[in-house]
């Protein structure tokens, strides 16, 4: 099965944190996710995350903290998810392939229809700690 290395921010302006809808062309068709994106051939996570946050919002953002590694298997896709905490440094976030995107409280992140692969996220985000997988793979 693809392998692919998946990278995704979890984007604060004070109390609120910043979910993207999946496009109806997409795969995972209008499922929620943390903006972000597959990490290209000698990428490494935070370049990768800084590009796709570009591309997709037109922000410029600064990243920060790993959150956690957590990987997940579609039937199509196995995906290893690496999250980390972003802030914008320039820029106001619009859609430019996103169905829609909302600036939710973390009390509300898991009342959104996430992608599946996000739920363990979403969740560890809501405990509000980083993940310790003890597998925290290659630090790229
Ligand atoms: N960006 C992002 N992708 C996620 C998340 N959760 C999750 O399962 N995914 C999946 C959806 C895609 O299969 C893959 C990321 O692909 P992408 O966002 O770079 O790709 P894309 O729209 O070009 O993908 P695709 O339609 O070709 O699958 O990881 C997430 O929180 N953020």
């Amino acid at each position: 099965m693809k392998h692919v290395r998946v990278t995704a921010a979890v984007l604060r302006r004070g109390e609120y944190i910043l979910l993207a809808r999946r496009s109806e062309q997409q795969s995972r068709p209008l499922l929620w996710e943390f903006p972000g994106g597959k990490v290209e051939d000698g990428e490494d996570d935070r370049s990768c995350l800084s590009r796709e946050l570009q591309e997709e919002l037109g922000i410029e953002a600064r990243i920060g903290e790993k959150l956690g590694l957590f990987p997940f298997s579609y039937p199509d896709i196995s995906i290893e998810l690496a999250v980390y905490e972003a802030e914008i440094i320039r820029g106001e976030p619009h859609p430019r392939e996103h169905h829609e995107l909302a600036w939710v409280t973390v009390d509300d992140l898991l009342s959104f229809r996430l992608a599946e692969a996000d739920i363990p996220a979403a969740e560890s985000v809501a405990r509000g700690v980083p993940e310790q997988t003890g597998n925290e793979g290659e630090e790229r």
